[in-house]
């Protein structure tokens, strides 16, 4: 038995998902390019869950099923409240979403119909935690979730009180379709790991969450605005790259596990983070991640992943640094509840072998003669 460091090139389950073949990004054998341009995220979602296309009566039902979803109990917003307000945003959405399992009588029923009512439940109320959560940390009450409206333009209503613009709405909701889904990511390989013994929806959604926390996957994005914040501008920023790449330091937001010619949806935030910019009439932003873009393709011939340029487009949307990486779980749980839906549709416990390197023959000592 030999160990394959991090799994990489390791083919562990059949998914008809999403797939990535030749840098090309597909979610149920639509070019992620055309999902884009043209579906709008609640589309993508029922895409994810369903396998296909919803026609209008599908896409109106889902949307009347996310707005009905989207309040959350009381007790959870009583809960959230009683967070340390200083501690990590996805620290409180996992212990968020661990809790709401509580409030959810069908929590248990493993039946395929429960568990696709419970992963449109999930899709609805995650984005209003995350906004319960980000308001309560700045000392607000929360915003009650509006009926008849997309999740995006509801986030970032929830997030302020007010209406928000047409072209956030937009770039938010394109930024939702563009992190839906990834194939078997570290977060959907944790949620498809957790239900695999047969545990809950919600125990594979809390493992995912905090799989997607970390900074080498999900909470890159928020490592990249911290490193925009530090160089602060464009004449910092050469001497503050050599210094990193000096020190063997990686930088957030580069280099892909499966993408080696760059990573598809990375072009789409791009132009996004550019628009946004030319509308607010300051591309400062945009002018520092394309010049760190260019120093380290030069450097090291490594290419802007998915979180690169979302940095810069959540900020320019007016939206906190800590609150990145839960909007990356605002999307992903569209992804993270197909696959688990997938994985129980033909489950088999998920139990890989390791390749033993510890001491062998030991004889036990007693305590006294150690
Ligand atoms: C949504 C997402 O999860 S996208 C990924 C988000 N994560 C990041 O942006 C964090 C920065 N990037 C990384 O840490 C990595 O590229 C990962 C985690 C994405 C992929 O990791 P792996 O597939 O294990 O790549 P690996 O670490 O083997 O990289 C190969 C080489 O490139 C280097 N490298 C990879 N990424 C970077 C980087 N961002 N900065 C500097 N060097 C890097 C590695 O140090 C390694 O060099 P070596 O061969 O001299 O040791
Ligand atoms: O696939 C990966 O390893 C990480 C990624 O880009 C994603 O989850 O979107």
């Amino acid at each position: 038995m030999t160990a394959t460091k991090g799994l990489e090139g390791i083919v562990a389950t059949t998914s008809s998902i999403s797939s990535i073949v030749d840098g090309v990004l597909t979610y149920r054998g639509y070019d992620i390019d055309d999902l884009a341009s043209n579906a709008c995220f609640e589309e993508v979602a029922y895409l994810l869950w369903f396998g296909k296309l919803p026609n209008r009566i599908e896409l109106d039902n889902l949307k009347q099923k996310l707005s009905e979803y989207a309040p959350i109990p009381d007790a959870l917003i009583s809960q959230i409240k009683l967070y340390p307000k200083k501690q990590n945003t996805m620290a409180a959405l996992r212990s968020a979403i661990s809790a709401l399992a509580l409030y959810d009588e069908n929590a248990e029923d493993d039946s395929q119909e429960a568990n696709e009512i419970k992963a449109v439940k999930l899709q609805a109320q995650l984005p209003t935690i995350v906004a319960a959560i980000a308001r309560i940390r700045e000392g607000n009450e929360p915003v009650a979730p509006k009926q008849g409206v997309s999740i995006a333009e509801n986030f970032l209503y929830m997030l302020t009180g007010e209406e928000p613009s047409e072209t956030s709405v937009k770039a938010l909701d394109q930024a939702l379709v563009l992190h839906a889904d990834h194939e078997l990511n570290a977060s959907t390989f944790a949620g498809r790991v957790t239900v695999a013994t047969l545990s809950d929806i919600y125990s594979g959604v809390t493992s995912a969450i905090g799989a997607l926390k970390g900074p080498l996957h999900g909470g890159a994005n928020e490592a990249v605005m911290k490193m925009l914040s530090e160089i602060g501008s464009v004449d910092k920023l050469e001497s503050y790259i050599q210094d990193k790449l000096d020190n063997r330091e990686k930088i957030m937001g580069f280099g892909h596990r499966v993408y080696k010619n760059g990573d598809p949806r990375a072009k789409h935030l791009q132009k996004m983070s550019l628009e946004l910019g030319e509308q607010k009439g300051n591309t400062d932003l945009y002018e520092m991640s394309v010049q760190i873009e260019e120093l380290i393709t030069s450097q090291k011939g490594l290419k802007p992943n998915v979180d690169f340029y979302s940095a810069s487009v959540y900020t320019q949307l007016g939206i906190n640094r800590e609150l990145f990486t839960p909007i990356f779980a605002i999307s992903r749980v569209s992804g993270w509840t197909a696959h688990i839906l997938e994985q129980l549709s033909d489950n088999r416990i998920i139990r890989p072998r390791a390749e033993y390197t510890g001491p062998t023959n030991q004889k036990y000592i007693p305590i006294e003669r150690r």
